[in-house]
């Protein structure tokens, strides 16, 4: 009782605008800003890993979806510290901080001046850069994860029992708002606004609705599932009578409610497990398809292809919710919200199906490395007339002055001897280096080996060429360079530029974004509908998982896969996730939806409960009442 009333002298303190809470729009405000922020720097972190930190595709990809996946397992510590000490408001504060740490960590590591003290551009001391990093990406993980699971549910908070439409309505712009900080995040720096989300946050301080920790729910069920558990191993034996359930063995310790609402979340988090199959395909949108997209050509595309699944998805999830899923369910067909998530499930993997004929269509145009038993050679002529180079044993290449060969040269030894049809003749031997590819220059007199500075600050050469994306160019200088004209320097090139466009992306993105709508908006909606409301935070916590175990199987097919195309790694995932799906649809099958509250009910009414529930739905009663009375007021003004 005292609960109660003291829970409603809080609630009476709201204050409303158009029938919604005005605390929500702080906190809507702060998810957008904080997502702006995530999405900014996680656009550009592989790139970071690849062409920064110098490290390969395959560690790249690994380091990136670690650090996803741990942004998406803290939220289980988010909601412990939430529940069971400080509470959501102040657990969103202290974590925002941490995170806000974290970022501009993540800022200073990146900047090179800091070790480079040759002024080379590239960072001297790479140990201190990735340390710098890892923490600031450890901290980033902690805030971001920590605050994740209890923003969604502070704005839950702001709602009572009977604004259920609102309260929808909430959920739908809480996810449009992540979208637009995500599309925004790619356009703007996105250093500025983690100091924005906690002020944004801290300015409606006043106007929240803060309950108090109630002690950590996550606690309470993995010991009531232990007490289960060891109770059953104990009475084993044939001799004792069978329970309904196996969770009704925690029935001699624990209460009747609190063991019916584990069940709910129980047959829940069994749906779950084929899901994180569906993580592991879409977040490599961040990983695999940024690196595909550095393979190919189109300029400002590259804005387009990182700005198209929040444009999507804001586009996408008023036409499905408004046109798309209403006009199926006028055609009388039954499109549940299981059945969606197994057709969000098809799309991605057609998105990937998409991802490996671009790859193929990309590896045509790639030029072929050596193995690494091969080595590869490309001779370049700047002697005065055509020479005739024969390479041992029997390449013989033709090359004019100033000339290149036309393609690096495979050998599958290391030891070759290079001649040329000088006067004399001249023969030189060489060892290659395995698995490399090298430049043979030969000098404008191959009987001396000159080195030359060519210094700038006195004399220059200025070239206005625009250089191919992905091309790699050897520019050949004469000794006269200087005394002649900049136009006696020769250009070879090494390595053709890219030459599939990046518009290509776009399909994959489409499927991808609308495998999202119809199975991460459909998902979130499924948990929220059938948990009980107080374990509401566990099963938002065990969605979350889902998406940590799909980012940890990424790490290890990357590490462990190496699967020697990556069309056919794309080909993998993508056979994976239709066979998971079949798995899904089975289980789905055999799922029924069910009324969390209309079985708390049925519980409490066999528990003899119901006096106290009449008197808190009298309370409600009084309570919605006014915020009638108040919602009417508002409409009466504005008339
Ligand atoms: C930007 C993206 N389309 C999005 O909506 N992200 C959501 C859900 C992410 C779930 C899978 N990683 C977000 O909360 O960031």
């Amino acid at each position: 009782k005292v609960q109660h009333s003291s829970a409603i002298k809080k609630k009476k303190g709201r204050r409303y605008c158009c029938g919604y809470p005005i605390s929500i729009f702080f906190i809507v405000v702060n998810e957008f800003c904080e997502r702006f922020s995530y999405y900014g720097m996680r656009a550009v972190l592989v790139l970071y890993f690849r062409y920064f930190l110098l490290w390969d595709d395959d560690l790249a990809t690994s380091i990136y979806h670690a650090f996803v996946a741990l942004c998406y397992l803290t939220p289980i510590l988010g909601a412990i510290i939430a529940d069971s000490w400080l509470g959501k408001f102040k657990t969103i504060i202290y974590l925002s901080i941490v995170y806000a740490i974290g970022q501009v960590t993540m800022a200073i590591s990146t900047i090179h001046d800091i070790t480079d003290a040759n002024r080379d551009g590239t960072p001297d001391n790479f140990t201190f850069h990735i340390a710098l990093s890892m923490l600031g990406l450890i901290l980033i993980a902690l805030g971001t994860g920590g605050i994740k699971p209890c923003v969604a549910a502070f704005g839950g908070d702001q709602f009572q029992e009977h604004q259920s439409r609102q309260l929808n309505t909430f959920f739908s712009v809480f996810y449009l708002c992540i979208n637009a900080g995500s599309l925004l995040s790619t356009l703007i720096t996105p250093l500025k606004s983690v100091a924005s989300t906690l002020m944004v946050f801290i300015a409606g301080s006043g106007m929240y609705v803060k309950t108090d920790p109630e002690g950590n729910i996550m606690w309470s069920v993995c010991k009531c599932i232990g007490f289960a558990i060891k109770n059953r191993f104990r009475h084993r034996s044939s001799s004792y009578p069978k329970r309904e359930h196996w969770m009704d063995w925690a029935n001699e310790k624990y209460d009747k409610l609190l063991i019916a609402q584990i069940k709910m979340v129980l047959k829940v988090l069994f749906l779950y497990i084929p899901l994180p199959m569906f993580w592991t395909l879409f977040d490599q949108k961040g990983s695999r398809w940024t690196l595909q997209a550095t393979t190919m050509s189109g300029d400002f595309v590259s804005i387009l292809i990182s700005t198209v699944n929040p444009i999507l998805i804001l586009t996408l999830v008023p036409i499905m919710d408004r046109l798309i899923f209403p006009l199926i369910q006028k055609c009388g067909l039954n499109f549940s919200p299981l059945k969606r998530m197994t057709v969000g499930m098809l799309f991605a993997a057609m998105a990937f199906v998409s991802a490996a004929l671009v790859q193929i269509e990309i590896d045509k145009t790639l030029p072929n490395f050596p193995s690494s038993s091969e080595s590869q050679l490309k001779v370049v002529n700047t002697y005065s007339t055509t020479l005739n180079v024969t390479i041992s044993p029997n390449e013989h290449l033709l090359i004019e002055s100033f000339g290149s060969s036309a393609d690096y040269v495979t050998f599958d030894h290391q030891d070759i001897t290079v001649s040329l049809n000088t006067n004399p003749v001249i023969t030189k031997a060489f060892s290659l280096i395995k698995g490399g590819r090298q430049t043979l220059i030969i000098p404008s007199d191959p009987t001396v080996m000159r080195d030359f500075v060519l210094r700038h600050g006195e004399q220059w050469c200025e070239f206005s060429r625009k250089f191919g994306f992905g091309a790699s160019y050897t520019f050949l200088i004469p000794s006269t360079v200087f005394s002649d004209d900049c136009e006696s320097i020769t250009e070879v090139e090494d390595m053709k530029p890219n030459s599939v466009h990046m518009a290509l992306q776009i399909p994959q993105y489409f499927l991808i974004t609308t495998g999202e709508v119809m199975f991460s908006v459909t998902g979130l909606q499924f948990s929220y509908s059938q948990a009980p409301k107080n374990m509401k935070s566990v099963l938002q916590a065990g969605w979350l998982c889902t998406n940590a175990v799909g980012n940890i199987i990424v790490l290890i097919v990357a590490e462990l896969g190496k699967l020697p195309k990556q069309w056919a790694e794309y080909l993998l995932f993508a056979s994976l996730l239709v066979a998971v799906s079949i798995i899904f649809s089975i289980m789905a099958y055999f799922y029924t939806y069910i009324d969390p509250a209309e079985i708390e009910a049925q519980v409490r009414k066999e528990q003899g409960l119901e006096p106290e529930e009449m008197e808190k739905e009298t309370l409600e009663m009084e309570e919605k009442d006014e915020d009638q009375k108040n919602e009417q007021g508002v409409k009466q003004t504005k008339i």
